[in-house]
């Protein structure tokens, strides 16, 4: 007979600095296998063939002085509120996203078939690219906006930035509607550790939005 399959799938999601990592961790160090779509995004940049297509669609201007991808270049191009912005966004998600899919996938399906106990999949996108039909819980973080002004800036984003990207993003009330938990993270690190642990030790995939 085979094992039935206990894996618990967690999709987070939430603005950039909101905790999605501090909670990844926290998953982590409980057992659990971190899926960091960003990180594999950002990975795919030095791949030759990338970078090739890149320089095609966008042009040289993309690269920087020692021959990598300019991320903040990219970022400008993509992330206007026009539709030619709209349209470089849509043709660098051609080419990044069919590769970051295939990683995320054969890292959902190695630490499945190993067992793990959890898989958090952080992916910023993860409605909008349709991985809510593989994970059984999905966990939303919610910051108080002067919290979120202070962690923004403390990277070197200002609101602005915050705001060209998410205006290509699904609304948060449509985010948080679609999933499991709201976490919200106004208090401490050691708070929202605590919080984490609490909500693994009691973790069943559950229908309705509930804030923790
Ligand atoms: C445009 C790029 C070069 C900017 O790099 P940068 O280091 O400034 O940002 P980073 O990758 O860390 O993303 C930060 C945040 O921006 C937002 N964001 C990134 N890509 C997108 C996108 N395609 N649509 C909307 N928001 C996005 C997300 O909230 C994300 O968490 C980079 O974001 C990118 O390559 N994006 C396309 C790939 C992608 O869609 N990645 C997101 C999940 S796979
Ligand atoms: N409750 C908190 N109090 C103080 N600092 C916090 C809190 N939550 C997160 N931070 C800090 O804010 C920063 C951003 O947190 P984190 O990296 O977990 O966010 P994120 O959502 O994963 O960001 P990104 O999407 O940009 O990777 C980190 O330095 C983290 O230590």
């Amino acid at each position: 007979m085979t094992e039935r399959n206990t894996t618990l799938v967690i999709g987070i999601i939430g603005p950039p600095c909101s905790g999605k990592s501090t909670v990844a961790r926290v998953v982590e160090s409980r057992g659990g296998v971190w899926i960091d779509a960003d990180a594999i995004a950002k990975e795919q940049l030095s791949d030759a063939e990338v970078i090739a297509d890149l320089v095609e669609s966008f042009g040289i201007a993309i690269l920087a002085s020692d021959g990598s991808v300019s991320r903040a270049q990219i970022a400008d191009l993509v992330f206007g509120d026009d539709d030619e912005s709209h349209r470089r966004l849509k043709k660098l998600e051609s080419i990044i996203h069919p590769r970051t899919h295939r990683i995320i996938q054969s890292r959902l399906d190695t630490a499945t078939a190993r067992g793990a106990l959890y898989i958090i999949l952080d992916v910023p996108l993860l409605l909008e690219s349709g991985w809510e039909s593989q994970c059984d819980q999905i966990w939303c973080m919610q910051i108080e906006p002067a919290r979120h002004r202070q962690l923004l800036a403390a990277r070197g984003w200002s609101e602005t930035e915050l705001a060209r990207r998410e205006q290509r993003q699904l609304p948060w009330a449509e985010k948080r509607r679609r999933s499991t938990w709201v976490i919200q993270n106004d208090g401490s690190v050691d708070d929202l550790r605590e919080k984490v642990v609490r909500m693994l030790n009691q973790s069943r995939p559950a229908p309705t939005t509930h804030r923790s």
